[in-house]
């Protein structure tokens, strides 16, 4: 198994945030994550070695020899193995219909292996089912590349949605719905229905909503693909923001030129095979 490189989260970027949210970020995967003191003379792992196996970390994601067949035959994954550790970066490129998607849906239990284990966090969500299954999901933040907003909500109850169903005060709601708006540059748009916005703003109520609870992982498919350079960028921007606080950050795109322009891990699945491309 391949260990992706780990990014150690930040503590005083975690200083401007609320406790319990800072906790949250903390306690939720049992994410840990070793500080490097401003003493410590060691450099920062070097890409291109063998990559290294800090035992001290618990992964937040981890696959292990997964391969996925659907129904009807087509063989989306063979042989996949990653891990990807608390507070990554990681794009996943790849040719249309390479497996991108099937590799993320695979991530929060909405498809299942034909083989392998998958663990997010300490849990196989591969097994898991009904009420346990949607507590998990709780805890992952999914973009899509079509946002999939509810068009009669305005953008402030698109958001609330998320909070309100999984039980928030209202209270709650309210001191975690406007920063979060104001995060993804909304504040302006809160009552606003989908259909009056651009696809960029449309894209960044979908990343509100997917981090308005906090959540310590979030996937996002695709999430510029429906988008100019422009929109994509300030999206990649919010993405490695969110990142920066904390949240480990899975992101599919074609987009070459997106990846090219970052220093973050890249992993490319061409026939369903996973290859590290940059670590
Ligand atoms: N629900 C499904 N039933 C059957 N086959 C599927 C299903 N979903 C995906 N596939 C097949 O699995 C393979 C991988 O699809 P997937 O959507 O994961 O690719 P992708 O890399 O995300 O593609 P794109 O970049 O075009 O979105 C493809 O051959 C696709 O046709």
């Amino acid at each position: 198994m391949t260990s992706v490189l780990h990014r150690p989260t930040d503590d005083a970027k975690l200083s401007g945030l609320p406790e319990d949210v800072k906790a949250r970020l903390q306690d939720r995967f049992k994410l840990v994550v070793p500080a490097r003191s401003a003493a410590d003379p060691s450099p920062a792992p070097v890409l291109d070695a063998a990559p290294p196996q800090d035992t001290s970390v618990q992964p937040i994601v981890s696959l292990n020899n997964v391969e996925k067949v659907y129904a009807n035959g087509s063989k989306a994954l063979a042989g996949v193995n990653l891990t990807v550790n608390p507070g990554d970066f990681l794009f996943v490129t790849g040719p249309s219909g390479s497996g991108k998607s099937t590799l993320l849906k695979l991530l929060y239990g909405y498809e299942r292996p034909t083989s392998g284990n998958i663990l997010v966090g300490d849990e196989p969500i591969s097994d898991l089912r009904g009420n346990r299954l949607a507590m998990m999901r709780r805890r992952i933040g999914v973009v899509f590349q079509d946002y999939k907003l509810i068009p009669k909500r305005t953008v402030a109850e698109n958001v609330a949605f998320v909070l309100w169903a999984q039980g928030f005060t209202r209270k709650e709601i309210h001191r975690r719905l406007w920063p979060t708006l104001k995060m993804v540059g909304l504040q302006g748009k809160a009552q606003c229905f989908p259909d009056e916005l651009s696809g960029g703003e449309q894209q960044r109520v979908s990343i509100a909503r997917a981090v308005v609870s906090t959540p310590p992982l979030l996937l996002a498919d695709e999430p510029t693909g429906n988008l100019d350079a422009e929109n994509s960028l300030q999206v990649i921007k919010i993405l490695k923001k969110l990142n920066s606080i904390g949240i480990t950050v899975i992101v599919t795109t074609h987009d070459e030129h997106l990846v090219r322009i970052s220093n973050h891990p890249v992993v490319q699945i061409k026939n369903g095979r996973l290859h590290h491309l940059r670590r």
